[in-house]
């Protein structure tokens, strides 16, 4: 029975390692990336409504509510199912917004699978992935669930295990637009492509994020943060940044770790997970 009103988490992504292999004719560039989920991130609470608005509250600073991605992925939705339901959308939020942690991609795919449940509007995942790529890359990994080697622009999802570390992840205060970075001619776009093996179970840590020396040269603010991480055990940036992470093997030990940071320096300590938050909860709701 779907019940009128339930929460679903809509976790944090890592890149664990990021490589840029190339640029497509139109621009984009071609990634091979290894996605791994944190058990930290928003949560997006589904209310049925008697009419056919789809609202959300509170409103972003910065994001108008029709640009939202969480109302984007619910109006597509919408429209590719053909149905008329509303729904109201209590999104709360703690991701840091442009960190490189996928907050925007992760609340549209809650939004795409949350209303699939509530509607039974009875799409599969290959279609609701495919849904989620028109809204952003990393949107299908999330509708999905599972860590991944992700390739393309991070659409060609091969499912991965690697191992379930815990994490300090800090949010220098600079706001990075991920289309600047992309755009830097400084910007290394030839790594050679990897092959991993299917249901790769290693350790990242022999790769690295292709954006970090750019990242670190146009923010001076992440190099400090990167390198004061670093000296505790691998430290690296998650997508375009700003945010940085730190990998452990402990909970204790990022704890220890993230209780001598510097002050004035913001975010959490969080445990990697294969399995997606989110769709665990589905399972149970359904
Ligand atoms: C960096 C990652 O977070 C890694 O997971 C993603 O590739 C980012 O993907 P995304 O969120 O879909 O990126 P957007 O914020 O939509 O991209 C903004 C801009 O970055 C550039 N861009 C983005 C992704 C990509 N593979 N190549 C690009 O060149 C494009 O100019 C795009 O217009
Ligand atoms: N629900 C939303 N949550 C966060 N950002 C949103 C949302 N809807 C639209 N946006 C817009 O998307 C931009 C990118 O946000 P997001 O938090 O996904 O960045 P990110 O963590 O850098 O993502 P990525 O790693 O995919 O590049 C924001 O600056 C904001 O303008």
């Amino acid at each position: 029975m779907t019940a009128a009103t339930f929460t679903l988490p809509s976790p944090a992504k890592l890149n664990l390692f990021l490589h840029i292999t190339g640029r497509r004719s139109d621009g984009y560039h071609e990634l091979q990336t290894l996605f791994q989920f944190l058990d930290y991130g928003d949560s997006l609470t589904f209310q049925g409504r008697q009419d056919d608005r789809i609202v959300l509250t509170p409103a972003l600073a910065d994001v108008p509510e029709d640009q939202n991605l969480a109302v984007r992925a619910a109006e597509l939705l919408r429209r590719t199912a053909g149905i008329h339901r509303g729904v109201s959308l209590t999104l709360d939020k703690r991701l840091p917004m442009g960190g490189g942690l996928g907050g925007g991609s992760s609340n549209a795919a809650t939004t795409l699978l949350g209303l699939n449940h509530l509607w039974k509007t009875g799409l599969d995942v290959n279609e609701l992935a495919e849904l989620g790529l028109a809204l952003g890359a990393d949107v299908p990994v999330f509708v999905r669930g599972h860590a991944a080697f992700g390739e393309g622009v991070g659409e060609k999802l091969t499912p991965a295990n690697p191992p379930e570390d815990w994490f300090v992840v800090l949010k220098p205060e600079v706001e990075i637009s991920t289309a600047e970075i992309f755009s830097q001619p400084g910007l290394t776009r030839n790594t050679p492509r990897i092959t991993i093996a299917p249901a790769f179970e290693g350790d990242a840590s022999g790769y690295r994020n292709d954006c970090e020396d750019v990242v670190k040269q146009l923010y001076p603010e992440v190099k400090t943060s990167l390198d004061w991480l670093s000296t505790f055990g691998p430290a690296r940036l998650t997508g375009t940044g700003a945010c940085i992470f730190g990998r452990f093997p402990t909970e204790a030990e990022a704890r220890r770790v993230w209780a001598s940071k510097p002050s004035g320096i913001n975010g959490f300590v969080a445990k990697g997970v294969n399995l997606s938050p989110l769709n665990k909860k589905l399972t149970e709701l359904e």
